[in-house]
């Protein structure tokens, strides 16, 4: 989409052709939420316009409080956008959370400390009283790195492998899209990059959309197929950059000028918007 690796694109307005057909990806169109209080409204999105391919990784940043998460819970169908529209794969969110084809993991992994952590990544059938896929499970737990550690309760896993059961959790049921807020803020450096490869390795094996909220900048590069950079609150989209670099070579391209230099670009725009 964009001509070059660190031109930043104009941020849509809405203006995305939509009679376009979306290729089963997600379509974010005008979208304007706000929260209504005691107080008032307070208005946390402002007519924000995206798109992340099927089977793309979208990443928003963006400054503290801008409505990230708030985005997030659009998607997901949690809340309900005052205008504008989303589109995942051809339904709405409330669509695909009643059929359960969403998942989450946020920033705490909230693993349930009395069940292993096979029944922890199994929690999400016997939420919906689905009858368990154990082979799905096995090969979660063989992608995660966690086969060895099936049988363990999280007290004995350290901060990285719950972490990875959240992950592993969250795409227990086969989501379409995976909604990650901040899911390894709490880490090292070293591990934290070790799973962010990790993921983007899981989700070129399972052909999973993602979209996920992060305050770094390299991870945010590093990551994603598409960086949607968020001015603060109400959020508005200040600008798209595209990196269209194949996965197997993200480990290599951090050492790059071409990722300093669009780091540089995000970090300038964040800078312009805060
Ligand atoms: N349930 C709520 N009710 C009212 N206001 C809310 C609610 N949740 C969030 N907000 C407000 O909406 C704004 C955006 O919050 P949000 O959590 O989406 O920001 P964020 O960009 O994810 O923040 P951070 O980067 O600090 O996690 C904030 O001003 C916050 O106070």
């Amino acid at each position: 989409m964009n001509p070059a690796p660190a031109q930043l694109a104009a941020p849509a307005t809405g203006a995305a052709d939509p009679s376009a057909p979306t290729d089963g990806g997600l379509r974010i169109q005008a979208v304007s939420y706000g929260y209504r209080g005691r107080r008032g409204a307070l208005p946390a999105v402002d007519r924000v316009s995206f798109d992340v391919p099927r089977g793309g990784m979208g990443v928003l940043v963006g400054p503290s409080g801008c409505g990230k998460s708030t985005l997030l819970r659009l998607v997901a169908g949690l809340l309900e956008p005052d205008t504008g529209s989303i589109d995942v794969g051809g339904v709405t969110p409330a669509r695909l959370r009643a059929q359960r084809r969403a998942g989450f993991a946020f920033q705490d992994p909230g693993l349930l400390s009395w069940r292993t952590v096979r029944r922890n990544i199994e929690l999400p059938f016997d939420l919906a009283g689905l009858p368990k896929d154990r082979a799905w499970t096995d090969h979660l737990l063989e992608i995660t790195g966690l086969t060895e550690w099936a049988d363990r309760r999280p007290r004995e896993l350290s901060g990285g492998m719950r972490q990875r059961v959240a992950l592993a959790r969250a795409l227990a049921t086969r989501p379409e899209v995976l909604l990650l807020d901040e899911p390894f803020g709490a880490l090292d450096e070293i591990t934290r990059s070790d799973l962010n490869l990790e993921l983007l390795r899981i989700l070129s094996d399972t052909g999973t959309t993602c979209l996920l909220v992060t305050h770094s900048v390299d991870e945010a590069v590093l990551l994603a197929d598409v960086v949607v950079v968020l001015g603060r609150r109400p959020c508005a989209v200040r600008a798209v950059l595209d990196v269209p670099q194949p996965r197997s070579q993200r480990r290599a391209a951090r050492d790059t000028p071409e990722f300093s230099a669009r780091c540089r670009a995000v970090r300038e725009e964040l800078e312009a918007g805060r």
